[in-house]
């Protein structure tokens, strides 16, 4: 039994609202009765209107299962289903041309181009990592990973590794900060005079600031594309010894900005966790959160970055911000959490809770008088995942409205990311833009959750292709462009970000500096990475590609993707797949399942790095759960496979992720019993994933997780 406090007639998780009286409240501007009493009113007045939303997407998903099993002997047209689409609501009228009217965006989503970092807010040591990923030492990047094509190998500095590292990043200087004659590498000395570089640059107005004597700076400040690198000077670091002209490193600008992940890289099922999640977000509010971690086997406190101070060519001072940009990603509208009853007893909308907690804790940025702002420009960042169809937007819109007048906020302080990444989401993004227009600050793409819609969307239509050949499928495509086309059209440059989708292998780093270039070349102006190094390496990309200028090449071209390709449901044609690729498909998925659920259900872990059956590690989170549970529940949905062999692979491969996970002492093996909690919700999901609303994970998840959770604490009697 949780024990729990009345406030403003809704009973809540004495955690989490001590968290909000001690914590969230004082200094925030807005007092306790105000806070509770606005999510009360919201719970009240909203909360059915939610019910209605989901209960459409059903009655929607019910009407698309059944058109497909009338026409499974006699195949509809693509005009037959888009007719019938159009009829259900599922496909709407698409309103007159407008752009957008967001105001008072940061310059990190307005203006300028760089990677988008993700990070579970529940882990305090990475949440803080990354607010200080703005920084990267490319170096470090460069050395550390497999990005230069091999790893490096156990032991001291290899000074042969070293040499590739400077060489490369001499090269990569010459091609985005080229010297007006001559090479960087041929360069004896930077020092600055007359407030500009010397040896010069080709476009010296690239040189915005140095550190240090101008005669001997130990810092020079340059910019391209509107990102900024710093070269570090310093003849006494190990590295800049040995370089002729002292270059210890090169620093990127790397995470523009971060979202803090209150969803699906995290495991938050109850008002301990969510507690926990909102105040990692209010210490990064405040600007004082810290961890005691340890580090090369050094127990050191992380903090919060400060901001950089250069001088400018004019001699004035300039300061560069030391974080990223933060966001937070709220939870969508599906799930209701036990951290707050109404006052009939049951669960109130987790998306609600979210709203008024997290705007809440922003304020505290918002309220600063002194020290480093996360928003210079007054804006709070919400990223809204996982909504259907307009309808659900303009609900979001509706959320953040009353957020905004129960806690005494203009009107449109919050920004919304809508995360393009259902369905019904990218057939109608027009109108869902509009739907939001007024702060909308997103619209990103590329999105797992957005594979897992489409099998399930398209389930009753047939067994669909193999997880791996889906990237090269035609509504990929299409969802692809016509997202970056639409979000040209509605003026998101200069007002919000037009993004893309993650870096889903955060090992392999020559590979994603050989192909991610391809979303800033796309026109996207923040693509997500996993990890701080990860976004170092993406801003190379950015220094190669101005998107800006990509952007208006694309905007005059004209619309590519068509909405009849990203209709094309990917059903496999003719199924001819061997026994080794059925076994190796069911196998797979089977183990990105319970390398991910068992972690998350035993050990509330929300984002695993877990080996497919290549070895390779893959992160995985409820969006990649979400696609290879939905992918198998498909084909035992169509016979391709028995539940038998699903059992089986899910047994061997339980066997495997044990022998993976040997070495954690939290770690509680799944075989030989099969009787456990995280191998039970694993089966549930293959097995009654049929009847998880749109294959969502999380339905599952939480419910294991609690039972995990409940047997394991003392019990605390009502109060
Ligand atoms: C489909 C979607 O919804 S995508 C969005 C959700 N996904 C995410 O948020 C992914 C975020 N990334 C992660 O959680 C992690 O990178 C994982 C789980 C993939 C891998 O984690 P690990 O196995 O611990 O990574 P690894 O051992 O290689 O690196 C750990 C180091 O990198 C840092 N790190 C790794 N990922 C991140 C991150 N996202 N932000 C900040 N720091 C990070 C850690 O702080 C740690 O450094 P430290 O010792 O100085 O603290
Ligand atoms: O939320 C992200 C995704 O890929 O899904
Ligand atoms: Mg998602």
């Amino acid at each position: 039994m949780t024990d729990r406090i009345e406030k403003q007639g809704l009973q809540v998780d004495i955690r989490l609202a001590e968290f909000i009286t001690r914590e969230a409240i004082p200094g925030s501007g807005v007092d306790e009765d105000t806070f509770w009493a606005g999510l009360a009113a919201m719970v009240r007045d909203l909360g059915p209107e939610n019910r209605a939303l989901l209960n459409r997407r059903q009655q929607i998903q019910d009407q698309i299962d059944a058109w497909h099993r009338e026409h499974r002997d006699q195949p509809g047209t693509l005009a037959d289903y888009k007719t019938f689409l159009h009829q259900i609501g599922y496909l709407l009228p698409e309103g007159p041309d407008f752009t957008i009217d967001t105001t008072g965006t940061d310059p990190e989503i307005a203006h300028v181009a760089g990677p988008q970092l993700v990070v579970p807010v529940m882990n305090a040591r990475y949440a803080l990592n990354a607010a200080n990923a703005r920084w990267g030492s490319l170096y470090d990047a460069l050395y550390g990973t497999d990005a230069l094509g091999d790893l490096p190998t156990e032991g001291p500095f290899d000074p042969e590794r070293g040499a590739r590292v400077i060489a490369w990043g001499r090269q990569f200087l010459d091609e985005v900060t080229p010297l007006a004659q001559g090479s960087h590498t041929d360069t004896d000395s930077y020092r600055i005079a007359d407030g500009t570089l010397v040896p010069a640059l080709a476009n010296p107005a690239q040189v915005v600031g140095w550190q240090g004597p101008a005669s001997a700076p130990t810092a020079i400040l340059l910019r391209n594309n509107g990102l900024h690198l710093i070269l570090c000077i310093d003849r006494s670091h190990p590295i800049g010894a040995t370089d002729r002209v002292g270059l210890s490193d090169i620093r990127l600008e790397s995470a523009l900005s971060v979202i803090m992940d209150c969803e699906d890289s995290v495991a938050a099922v109850d008002g301990e966790d969510k507690a926990l999640a909102y105040a990692n977000w209010l210490g990064l509010m405040r600007g004082d959160l810290r961890e005691a971690i340890s580090k090369a086997g050094r127990m050191v406190v992380r903090e919060l970055a400060p901001d950089l101070h250069f001088t400018a060519p004019d001699g004035a001072p300039l300061t560069l911000k030391g974080r990223a940009l933060m966001l937070v990603r709220n939870v969508g509208h599906l799930m209701t959490t036990p951290a707050v009853l109404d006052e009939t007893g049951a669960e109130i909308f987790e998306g609600m809770l979210d709203a008024f907690a997290t705007t809440l804790c922003a304020l505290h940025d918002l309220g600063k008088t002194e020290g480093p702002r996360n928003s210079t420009t007054g804006a709070i960042y919400v990223v809204k995942p996982k909504m259907h169809g307009p309808e659900e937007v303009a609900f979001a819109d509706t959320i953040f409205t009353r957020v905004e007048t129960a806690l005494g906020l203009p009107r449109h302080t919050v920004k919304l990311g809508i995360m393009d990444e259902e369905r019904r989401t990218s057939a109608n993004l027009k109108e869902c833009i509009r739907a939001a227009r007024h702060r909308v600050a997103f619209i990103n793409t590329g999105f797992l959750d957005r594979t897992g819609d489409e099998i399930v969307t398209g389930m009753e239509a047939g067994p669909m292709v193999r997880k791996g050949d889906m990237k090269a499928t035609r509504w990929i495509a299409a969802y692809e462009d016509r997202n970056v086309d639409i979000g040209l059209a509605c003026g998101l440059p200069g007002r919000a970000q037009i993004g893309k989708g993650m870096w889903a292998a955060p090992d392999r780093m020559a590979e994603m500096l050989a192909t991610k270039i391809a979303h800033p070349r796309a026109g996207a102006s923040c693509a997500w990475v996993p990890s701080p190094t990860a976004a170092t390496l993406h801003a190379t990309h950015y220094h190669r590609i101005d998107v800006g200028a990509r952007q208006t090449e694309l905007a005059t071209r004209g619309p590519r993707g068509s909405l009849d390709d990203l209709l094309t449901l990917p059903v496999a044609q003719g199924i001819n797949w061997s026994d080794e690729e059925l076994h190796q498909e069911i196998e797979n998925n089977a183990q990105g399942i319970l390398g991910y659920v068992v972690r998350w259900v035993d050990q509330g872990i929300g984002c695993s790095k877990v080996p497919d059956i290549a070895n390779v590690a893959l992160m995985e989170d409820r969006a990649t759960c979400r696609i290879s549970s939905q992918a198998l529940v498909n084909w035992l949905h169509h016979g391709v496979v028995s539940p038998e062999q699903v059992m089986s692979a899910l047994k061997k491969m339980a066997a495997v992720v044990d022998r993976q996970n040997q070495g954690d002492p939290a770690y509680r093996p799944m075989a030989p019993g099969f009787d456990g909690a995280a191998f039970r919700a694993a089966c549930d999901l293959v097995f009654s994933g049929r009847n998880q609303p749109s294959g969502y994970t999380e339905p599952v998840l939480h419910a294991h997780r609690r039972q995990v959770k409940a047997e394991r604490q003392p019990q605390v009697t009502e109060a």
